[in-house]
């Protein structure tokens, strides 16, 4: 249950990804990078343009609100990874762990980096940026946009004193 808010904008995680990226240098070349879709899209867009890495594959988990704790299906192997041997997976966040212990499974040798862990996912991950609190919900860029707030002063909701 969400009890806040973490808003993402485009500038930060754009700075993000590349703080993770400079994080990565020392670990690669990597022979190819691991999208997990759709939120690992756009981190590992930007971090393989900074690593120079062209051999770009995706994963595609589903897992299903009603049962998240466990549930989640594969739609799409990552098939150009082979065991996962010298490729890196990026995804935008861990939360529970479960779609990052999923694509370990498929991918054992392979390093996990991610832009924001919360707790309970941490340790699924070889590499992340920012920890976020586990009742904290990221907000993405791509799932937001910035909305005009009347002043106080003259929303009607208001009662005047
Ligand atoms: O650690 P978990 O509890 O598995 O949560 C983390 C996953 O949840 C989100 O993806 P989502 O399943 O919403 O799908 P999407 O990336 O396609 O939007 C996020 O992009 C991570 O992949
Ligand atoms: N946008 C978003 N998706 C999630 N999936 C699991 N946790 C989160 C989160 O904190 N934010
Ligand atoms: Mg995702």
């Amino acid at each position: 249950m969400a009890t806040s808010y973490a808003t993402v904008t485009w500038d930060q995680l754009h700075r993000d990804a590349r703080q993770l990226a400079a994080e990565l240098m020392p670990r690669g070349p990597f022979k190819g990078i691991v999208a997990i879709t759709r939120g690992g899209l756009i981190p590992a867009a930007i971090i393989a343009r900074e690593l120079d890495c062209r051999l770009i594959e995706t994963v595609s988990v589903v897992t299903y609100d009603e049962e998240k704790q466990g549930e989640a299906s594969v739609i799409k192997r990552p098939e150009a990874a082979g065991d996962g041997e010298g490729f890196l997976i990026i995804d935008d966040l861990v939360d529970s762990g479960v779609t990052a212990q999923v694509v370990r499974g498929l991918l054992p040798k392979a390093l996990f980096a991610c832009l924001y862990a919360k707790p309970a996912g941490r340790p699924l991950t070889d590499m992340f940026v920012v920890e976020v609190p586990q009742e904290t919900w990221v907000l993405f860029p791509w799932d937001t946009a910035p909305l005009f707030i009347p002043p106080l002063a003259r929303r009607d909701d208001t009662s005047r004193s």
